[in-house]
């Protein structure tokens, strides 16, 4: 049992109401979220799910066709620039001016926060290994996103929202980066929403997992909950009734047999412990056979 789930009870930090956000080609279609406070919560979903597009209209970085946001209980729009000095943002492209050096960004970016903590942020700039005169341009994708966090770390914000923030990262500082994520939750006001397709990720740290899938919410369950409820089940073809195929949200069929996805693992063992293996889904699992979908036919 994760504690920190069952032993707090948080607010919301953020609350998406039937948000809707409308490109040519995709959409962001009726997405409700509340992300509660106190807690990490992992916003999942494969490329292109609408993940930095659902981050961004919660910023208020762009207008949605219809839906609401609220942070810290109260609506973004008309407060933006209020309710974003509570917020740390890590993009998942870097918003640095290149030419300028570290020191340098940093005045340009300080003076919008009436909390910053210059001593907190030569501290993480200590940690990180980052001296304030390197040139943005000379870091590594790494080091860039070590200046980000730190930045987002200096001015005491209640809520970290991190755009991918592993990407790219070799694993010795995904790790660094998970740990120190892990140190920041031991204040207990702290809330933190990441976006990643690196599954691994949350399995080591997200309290709440929240998977997008082509624009749509699939689901947004405690971690706990969503092992408990998703299954795989592999078995033999002959078994794939249309009663059977019911249970699935996904399957993958082959000569030898098929691999299915079920988020009603009790029904699943109820009809077919005896004839299929059942076990734990991994969150890999899970996106990769909801992504195949069930076939119309059976
Ligand atoms: N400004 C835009 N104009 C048109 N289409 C856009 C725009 N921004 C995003 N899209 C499209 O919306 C879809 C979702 O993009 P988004 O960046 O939100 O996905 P994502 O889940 O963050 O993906 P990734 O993991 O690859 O970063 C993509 O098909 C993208 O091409």
């Amino acid at each position: 049992m994760n504690e920190r789930v069952d032993g707090r009870r948080g607010e919301f930090a953020i609350e998406i109401r039937s948000l809707t956000k409308r490109f040519s080609r995709f959409a962001l279609e009726d997405v409700t979220l509340n992300v509660k406070q106190g807690y990490i919560t992992g916003l999942v979903g494969a490329n292109g799910a609408g993940k930095s597009t659902l981050i961004k209209a919660m910023l208020g970085m762009s207008v949605p066709l219809a839906g609401e946001v609220r942070l810290f209980g109260e609506p973004l729009a008309g407060k933006e620039d209020a309710l974003k000095e509570r917020i740390g943002y890590v993009a998942d492209d870097s918003h640095f001016y290149e030419h300028l050096s570290i020191g340098a960004m940093k005045s340009v970016y300080a003076p919008f926060y009436r909390k910053w903590d210059e001593r907190l942020f030569r501290r993480y700039l200590e940690r990180f290994e980052l001296s304030p005169k390197a040139t943005i341009r000379s870091l590594s994708k790494g080091m860039k996103m070590k200046l980000a966090l730190a930045f987002a770390l200096s001015h005491q914000a209640e809520l970290l929202i991190m755009d991918e923030p592993t990407a790219g990262l070799d694993p010795v500082f995904r790790r660094e980066l998970l740990d120190i994520l892990a140190e920041l939750m031991l204040d207990e006001r702290q809330t933190i929403l990441f976006s990643t397709h690196i599954t691994t990720d949350l399995d080591r740290i997200a309290d709440y997992i929240a998977f997008l899938h082509q624009g749509k919410l699939a689901f947004h369950e405690s971690k706990e909950e969503v092992f408990d409820r998703y299954a795989i089940v592999r078995g033999d073809l002959s078994l794939l009734d249309a009663d059977v195929r019911r249970l699935f949200v996904g399957i993958r069929e082959s000569s030898v047999g098929f691999e299915a996805l079920t988020s009603n693992r009790m029904e699943a063992e109820r009809l077919l412990a005896e004839y299929a293996r059942i076990e734990r889904a991994s969150l890999e699992d899970i996106m990769y056979l909801t992504a195949k979908g069930v076939p119309a036919h059976g």
